[in-house]
């Protein structure tokens, strides 16, 4: 479903990414793993098309993206919820999530949120006349899972969802992935740097250490061994 391949990206003089190459098959949930810094949101921003490959390709469902930008990637069916959320705080939680829809759809006069993405987040609702900035952190968060679900994504990814969220946020979060997972037509890259968390609902997992894939594997690979060696601080 999503193919990168030798994918190298960076920053102005800096090269960040080199030689990436990865694989999500469709119904997976693919982690992303690895230390403070060593690339994860660089590799989730340049498969979006926010940030530009300078060498490789991003291939989605056979058409390669590589140079497309990044509203026509969603059109395409990538959905993404950025590290830090990046929700609208002067519009309302209903204008925050319309926009994920239209960013994908394009303009239409009688946009309608879909119930399947706002369902998963039943608190959501309550909350539509107020404004995205006037929320916290976890709400914040799950109000930008579900603008990326209210397009229907087909590969959802997700950069460190549970980032300073409190507990009880970060298990609806870990059940929406799961109900996803089980409903198995949605694909999920996901950066994280909980353990606990990804291998939760994990299927396949990529390490990266400086900006390079330096381990994969499934779920009885990533032992304490693989563990210690490329992810305790
Ligand atoms: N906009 C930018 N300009 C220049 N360098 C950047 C920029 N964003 C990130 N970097 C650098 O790129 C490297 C990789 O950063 P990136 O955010 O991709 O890592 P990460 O694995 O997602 O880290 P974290 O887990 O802390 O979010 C870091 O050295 C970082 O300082």
């Amino acid at each position: 479903m999503l193919a990168v391949q030798q994918l190298e990206a960076g920053y102005g003089e800096s090269v960040i990414l080199r030689q990436v190459t990865l694989q999500v098959k469709p119904g997976q949930v693919v982690c992303l793993l690895g230390r403070n810094g060593v690339g994860k949101t660089t590799l989730m921003k340049s498969i979006m098309g926010v940030l530009k490959a300078r060498r490789g390709t991003v291939t989605f469902k056979g058409n390669d993206l590589t140079k497309r930008p990044p509203g026509e990637r969603a059109k395409k069916g990538i959905g993404y919820v950025p590290q830090g959320r990046e929700i609208f705080p002067q519009l309302t939680v209903f204008e925050n999530v319309l926009l994920g829809l239209e960013a994908a759809k394009g303009k239409k006069r009688h946009l309608a949120i879909p119930e399947s993405a706002i369902a998963k987040f039943p608190v959501l609702p309550a909350m539509y006349d107020r404004r995205g900035g006037d929320l916290s952190g976890g709400q914040q968060q799950q109000l930008a899972f579900a603008r990326a679900l209210a397009a229907g994504p087909e590969l959802l990814l997700l950069d460190e969802p549970c980032e300073g969220i409190q507990p009880s946020i970060v298990e609806d979060i870990r059940d929406v992935i799961r109900s996803i997972k089980s409903g198995g037509e949605m694909s999920i890259l996901l950066a994280e740097q909980s353990l606990e968390f990804v291998k939760s609902v994990g299927d396949y997992f990529y390490i990266i250490e400086k900006g390079s894939i330096a381990w994969e594997g499934g779920l009885s690979d990533l032992n304490d061994e693989v563990i210690r060696h490329y992810l305790t601080v």
